[in-house]
């Protein structure tokens, strides 16, 4: 392995098998989550998973924690084969999971300090890290509360701040900043970029925000249908889709499909209910604008934008399906 890689997964299979259905309930069909996934983390990133609902990001992170045995593959963090030694996975990293039941009924400061201890700190040093994670994560105030007391972005921090606690050259987090408001989010952020600039650590993290996963990534990898469908920084995926602009348009009502200019660009949209995405030339883009706005469409429109191209464009145009992309 490369020195500078912390992660490397090779090849990586995993099928949820098919369950009969109870009763005459309806079964559950086979699940192949992991078809043949393979990517290298290198020291000191933050690697972003990025893709749609049920694309595979959790299960891959599942396995990479060693809570979930591939059916075949190789997962090597640090050195250490964790297919063969997933236990080794709780010395090598820490990982944040899409649900806290497990701390609920903790105070914040406990739930952090707790993490600590189970990542083998004194309690002296336990208290001290948790004592700057609070304060980082502006949550003092909320030191005292139970998790199951919080909202569900507080809660979310709260569980953050524990993930924090007992320092790990790899964090893994699966959608970190889920239901937090934008304050809440920038503190989660600065506080991980300062674990990777202060203390050299990895992360691995899971996000279906598109928009943060520009700002904050330094590689990606697309993941749709269980398979990497691309990985490199947001600006060499953006690469992918050139000159070309984004053009949305949003219809009143019914598009007016019976004018030909608008069944024309009909053909080329990506359509989500109301909601039309085409991606364009910079040229055909100022002649779709002026044909749907200079016409009679423009009674039929609720609102038009055109953007340079996102990590979303990108998506579409490596045939990848949007629905479960959170825009904003
Ligand atoms: N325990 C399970 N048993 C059976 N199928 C599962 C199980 N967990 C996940 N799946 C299926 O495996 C696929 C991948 O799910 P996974 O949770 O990894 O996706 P994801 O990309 O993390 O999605 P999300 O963005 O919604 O969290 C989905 O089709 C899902 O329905």
């Amino acid at each position: 392995m490369p020195a500078e890689a912390v992660v490397r997964v090779r090849e990586l299979v995993k099928t949820y098998p098919a369950r009969r259905g109870r009763r005459g309930a309806p079964g559950t069909p086979a699940v192949r989550a992991s078809d043949g996934v393979s990517l290298t983390v290198r020291h000191g990133e933050i690697f972003g998973l990025l893709g749609p609902n049920g694309a595979g990001k959790s299960t891959l992170v599942r396995q990479l924690t060693g809570l979930l045995r591939p059916d075949a593959g190789g997962i090597d963090v640090l050195g250490h084969d964790l297919v063969r030694h997933p236990r080794r996975a709780a010395r090598l990293l820490a990982y944040l999971g899409q649900e806290s039941t497990a701390l609920d009924e903790l105070t914040v400061t406990l739930a952090a300090e707790t993490t600590g201890r189970l990542r083998g700190l004194a309690a002296a040093a336990a208290r001290r890290e948790c004592d700057t994670v609070l304060d980082e994560l502006n949550l003092g105030p909320l030191a005292d509360r139970p998790l199951r007391r919080l909202s569900g972005g507080q809660r979310r921090l709260a569980c953050v701040a524990a993930a924090l606690v007992g320092e790990r050259p790899l964090l893994v987090l699966d959608e970190p900043t889920t239901g937090m408001d934008p304050v809440a989010r920038r503190a989660v952020w600065s506080a991980i970029d300062r674990r990777r600039a202060e203390h050299g650590a990895t992360v691995v993290l899971v996000t279906h925000n598109v928009i943060e996963a520009e700002l904050v990534l330094d590689r990606v990898a697309v993941l749709d249908r269980g398979r990497v469908i691309a990985c490199d920084t947001p600006a060499g995926l953006k690469a992918v889709v050139g000159e070309d602009v984004r053009l949305e348009l949003v219809w009143r009502d019914r598009p007016p499909l019976e004018l030909p200019e608008v069944a024309a660009l009909h053909r080329s949209a990506v359509t989500a209910g109301r909601r039309w995405t085409l991606r364009l030339s910079q040229q055909d883009a100022r002649a779709a604008v002026a044909a749907v706005t200079g016409g009679p469409a423009f009674a039929a429109l609720d609102d038009f934008t055109l953007a340079t191209p996102s990590l979303e464009d990108v998506y579409l145009a490596l045939g990848g399906h949007t629905e479960g992309l959170v825009k904003a």
